[in-house]
C-alpha cells in the first residue's frame, strides 16, 4: 500500500519556470491512497488542480487558513487584521506588486500575499505591529495569523476524513512546509528547498522541483511493494 500524501505546490509540483510539471497528471492519477494538496496559494488554485487532475478535492490553502475535504470547509486566522496590516503597508508606500486585478489575492479569505519583490523590511515591521507574521515561501511573502499553518491544516483534514497525520508522507520546498513536515509521519524536501525546509525534513533528495518529487514517489511506490 502506498502512503497518503501531503503535497506542496510551488517548487514541489512545478518546474523551475513555475508551471505544473505535466508528469504530475499520470503520477497522481495512479496513486492509490488519499492525496492532500497543501499550499500557500488561495483556495481556487488547489481546488482547480485537484479538479483537473481528477482526484478528490482534499485541500489546504492559504497556508492552513482554508481547509476543505469531504463536505466540510474550515477557516482559521484573522482576515480583518491581515487586511488592516496591509492597508498600513500600502499607506507607508508599500506595494503588493500584483497590479489592479490581483488574481493572487482576489479570492484570498484569511491572509494576504505580497510579491517576493515587495519591500520585505517594511512588511515585516508592519506585520509585527499588528501581531501578524510574514512567511517567505520563495514565491511570495504571506502576512498571516501566527498559528495558522499547513500542519494544523493537515490535522484538520485528517479529522474530517478520519485519517491519522502520522500515516502521511509530506513533500515540500520552503518554510511554509515546516509545520507540515513536523505533523506528517515522514517528510521529504526537494533539492531546491530553502534551509528551513531542508532542516525540518526527514530526507532531502538530490533532485530539484518535480524531478525530486517524482523520485520520492518512485521510492515510496517501490517501498510499498
Ligand atoms: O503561494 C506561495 O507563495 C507558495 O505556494 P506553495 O505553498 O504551494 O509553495
Ligand atoms: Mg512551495
Amino acid at each position: 500500500m502506498v502512503p497518503p500524501l501531503a503535497l506542496d505546490i510551488d517548487g514541489t509540483l512545478t518546474t523551475p519556470e513555475h508551471t505544473i510539471d505535466p508528469r504530475l497528471f499520470g503520477a497522481l492519477q495512479r496513486w492509490d491512497a488519499p492525496i492532500v494538496i497543501a499550499t500557500g496559494k488561495s483556495f481556487p488554485y488547489p481546488v482547480a488542480l485537484c479538479h483537473f487532475l481528477g482526484i478528490p478535492e482534499h485541500v489546504i490553502a492559504e497556508n492552513g487558513g482554508v481547509v476543505y475535504a469531504g463536505d466540510t470547509i474550515r477557516f482559521t486566522g484573522d482576515p480583518d487584521r491581515a487586511a488592516n496590516a496591509v492597508r498600513e503597508f500600502l499607506d507607508r508606500g508599500g506595494d503588493l506588486g500584483y497590479g489592479d486585478v490581483d488574481t493572487t489575492n482576489r479570492w484570498r479569505e484569511t491572509e494576504i500575499a505580497v510579491s517576493i519583490d515587495g519591500d520585505e523590511s517594511l512588511l515585516r515591521d508592519v506585520a509585527a505591529e499588528f501581531g501578524l507574521e510574514v512567511v517567505d515561501t520563495g514565491y511570495a511573502f504571506h502576512v498571516k495569523t501566527p498559528g495558522v499553518e499547513k500542519g494544523a491544516g493537515l490535522e484538520a483534514i485528517c479529522d474530517i476524513l478520519d485519517l491519522n497525520p502520522s500515516e502521511f508522507v509530506a513533500i515540500g520546498d520552503s518554510e511554509n512546509d515546516v509545520s507540515l513536515f513536523n505533523t506528517a509521519g515522514d517528510s521529504y524536501a526537494v533539492a531546491n528547498a530553502d534551509e528551513k525546509a531542508k532542516a525540518a525534513a526527514e530526507t532531502v533528495v538530490d533532485e530539484s522541483y518535480f524531478d525530486g518529487t517524482l523520485s520520492i514517489l518512485d521510492r515510496l511506490r517501490t517501498q510499498s511493494i
